[in-house]
């Protein structure tokens, strides 16, 4: 596996292992030695997929402290703008952000340490996009910043995306107060 960290320190894009010939494909999503290689702990939890429809937005997510976790995503079907927002205060990088195509065909996959928000816009029908975390969820943890209020420029307008309405009601960037 291929690792290749981002401007947002600890976020890796990577590359992992893919065959293929005569019979079709075989990928691997996952080597713990590789993680462990690099110093990132990560024992998986959980495991869950979503699906959407082009211009589905889904974010910013993250779980308050004592329940955050790292997450690991992939596309496996479709294409998504996968968006992170550092709220790691005391990090120059706080309030940044940083976004990258994942998609079915390239199948890369982005590692998203704890203290960044997370969120896509699906740029195609039907986006696949899987994830493993290393803590379970935590309903009353589950929190989120408004898609709109940290200076991401979407590749499309207001009117046109569709979100949850729990993610309409998220607090903005600047009301939020970072507990990472
Ligand atoms: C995230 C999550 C949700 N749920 C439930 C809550 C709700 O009834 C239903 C749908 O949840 P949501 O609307 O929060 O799903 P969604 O908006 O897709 O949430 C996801 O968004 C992306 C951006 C992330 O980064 C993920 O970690 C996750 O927060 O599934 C779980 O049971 N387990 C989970 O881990």
């Amino acid at each position: 596996m291929e690792f290749t960290e981002l401007s947002l320190p600890g976020v890796y894009l990577i590359d992992g292992f893919q065959h293929v010939d005569q019979r079709g494909e075989f990928v691997k999503t996952f080597h713990h030695p590789s993680f462990e290689q690099r110093d990132l702990s990560f024992k998986v939890r959980e495991e869950f997929f979503s699906i959407s429809g082009k211009h589905v937005l889904r974010g910013m997510h993250f779980q308050l402290p004592p329940h955050d976790h790292h997450k690991l995503v992939y596309c496996i079907a479709g294409r998504v703008l996968d968006v992170v927002l550092d709220l790691r205060m005391g990090s120059e990088h706080y309030g940044k952000h940083l976004s990258v195509e994942l998609s079915g065909k390239r199948r890369q996959m982005l590692w998203i340490p704890k203290g960044l928000a997370h969120g896509f816009l699906s740029l195609a029908e039907d986006s696949c996009l899987i994830y493993k975390t290393d803590r379970e969820h935590h309903p009353e943890s589950d929190a989120g910043i408004r898609w709109d209020s940290f200076g991401m420029s979407w590749p499309c307008d207001e009117s046109s995306v569709s979100l949850s309405p729990r993610d309409q009601l998220h607090p903005t960037l600047d009301e939020f107060s970072s507990p990472f």
